[in-house]
């Protein structure tokens, strides 16, 4: 069944989900604050980079299927189902999440309902804000207990954003059980495509989905920390923390999967995520049973610092005037995110320190220049690499990956990397006669 719905927040999320739910058949209305965002999403371009999207939405905006507007009343006079996708930042100087934009879709929306509508939840929130929003919109909407709403967590990796909302793992749906309405039925029929095709499909009440969706991101944070507290066991035993994924992988009870030592996690989720659980754990009376998720966050904090020690043992001990390339800003590749990157943390700590950094990045150096204007920004591997005494590979991007490093010892000051995703081809790149630092192994 072709449904109209609309998607509020048109970030990373929502246009990706707006564009999905076009190719799933529906007419889709996708809603901004931000008029310039809006204006080029008109158009039929994608304002960041996401594989495979562009075409995706440019594909719908030409048949007329997807349409973009900053007017809030046109979605609730056309939408039946109307999605919130919009940003829960942490906020500033605090652990919890932001709720400030999730609360103004709410105040707008509702008092524009005048026939029966679902919303959807997207964005990620803390457990109990799906019930009080649902009171909000009962007292706000002019047909009070016909607009109904539920959270529908999304799962979504930047990167693979188009494929992971085409074909998800799973469906999640938290309806309120005093109140079961038709948000169900109608949650299905958006879905109907996806189901049919045997993706599991879970309904839950409200709080069990919102706690799905950040368990199951403190659970991948806390898999990639575990793999780094042991790279820094590794480091000072001479072991190597690859191979020991690997062998602690083949185990299926754990799997190799998120066991990627490192440089650790960053982005627009798994930081703030865990941060704002912790949070909210705390306010419900129960923040010992998420201490251990501080714990989790120091880990990876501190990979960031032992980059920082890394480069400056290969500069010979200090930092100031040695000239560092810095391969990569994103938080992973193929993605031009910058939020709470830890290549780009690593770039800015070691300018601060005193090193002479450039910094390369294939498709996130705009945004990277917007937070860190006063780093040195290449436009080419090479060119960051030029007379360089140290080379950092902070993002695992196919181009760094690939490099020949023959061609690029001979661009370099010193032949010195570290390979801060433990990305590198080691056997390659020591045959070319450099000096190889991996995390966890070779340190
Ligand atoms: N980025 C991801 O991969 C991903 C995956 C799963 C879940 N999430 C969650 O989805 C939510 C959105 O994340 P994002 O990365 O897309 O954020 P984003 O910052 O890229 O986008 C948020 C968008 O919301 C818009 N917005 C703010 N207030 C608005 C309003 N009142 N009405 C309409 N639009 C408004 C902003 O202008 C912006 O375009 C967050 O809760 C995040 O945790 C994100
Ligand atoms: O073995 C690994 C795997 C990942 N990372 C890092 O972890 C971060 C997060 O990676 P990933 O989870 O792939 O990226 P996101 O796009 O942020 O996706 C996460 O956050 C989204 C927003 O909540 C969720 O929807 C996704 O399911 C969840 O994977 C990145 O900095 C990666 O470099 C590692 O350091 N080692």
């Amino acid at each position: 069944m072709s449904l109209t719905v609309s998607v509020f927040g048109t970030g990373y999320l929502g246009a990706t989900h707006a564009a999905g739910m076009a190719e799933l058949g529906h007419t889709v209305i996708g809603v901004d604050v931000d008029a310039a965002k809006i204006e080029r999403l008109a158009r039929g371009e994608v304002p960041f980079f996401e594989p495979g999207l562009p075409e995706l939405l440019r594909k719908h905006v030409e048949s007329g299927r997807l349409r973009f507007t900053t007017d809030a009343r046109l979605a609730a006079a056309e939408a039946d189902v109307h999605f919130i996708g919009v940003g829960t930042p942490q906020k500033k100087g605090e652990q919890a999440a932001d709720m400030r934009f999730v609360d103004a879709v709410i105040e707008t929306l509702a008092p524009l309902l005048t026939r029966p509508s679902v919303i959807l939840g997207k964005s990620t929130v803390p457990v109990g804000t799906a019930a009080r929003l649902a009171e909000r919109v009962r007292e706000l909407a002019p047909v009070g207990g016909a607009a109904e709403l539920a959270w529908n967590p999304e799962f979504l990796r930047e990167g693979f954003a188009v494929e992971d909302t085409l074909r998800p793992d799973r469906l999640v749906i938290g309806v309120d059980r005093d109140r079961p309405g038709r948000v169900e039925q109608v949650a299905r029929a958006v879905y109907a495509e996806i189901i049919e095709r045997g993706t599991p499909f879970l309904v839950t009440d409200l709080a069990t989905a919102e706690l799905v969706k950040v368990s199951a991101n403190a659970f991948l944070a806390t898999k990639i920390s575990f793999i780094n507290a042991i790279a820094e066991i590794c480091e000072v035993t001479g072991a190597d923390v690859t191979q020991l994924a690997d062998a602690i992988g083949y185990d299926e009870r754990i799997g190799r999967k998120f066991l990627g030592a490192g440089l650790g996690f960053g982005g627009g989720c798994l930081p703030k995520d865990i941060r704002a659980f912790q949070a909210r754990a705390g306010e419900l009376g129960v923040g010992p049973a998420l201490g251990f998720l501080r714990e989790v966050d120091e880990i990876n904090l501190r990979r960031r610092e032992r980059v920082v020690e890394l480069v400056t043992e290969c500069a010979g001990g200090a930092l100031n005037g040695a000239k560092v390339a810095v391969l990569g800003a994103a938080f992973k590749p193929n993605s031009d995110d910058v939020r709470d990157s830890p290549a780009l943390d690593a770039a800015g700590r070691l300018h601060l320190a005193g090193a002479q950094v450039r910094v390369y990045d294939p498709e996130a150096a705009a945004n990277a220049a917007a937070i860190w204007p006063t780093l040195t920004y290449a436009s080419s591997m090479v060119e960051a690499c030029e007379g360089a005494d140290v080379v950092l590979v902070a993002t695992e991007w196919k181009e760094f990956r690939e490099a020949d490093p023959v061609a690029l010892a001979a661009l370099v000051s010193e032949a010195k990397v570290i390979d801060g995703r433990n990305c590198l081809p080691v056997e390659r790149w020591l045959a070319a006669g450099w000096e190889y630092h991996g995390l966890g192994r070779f340190a």
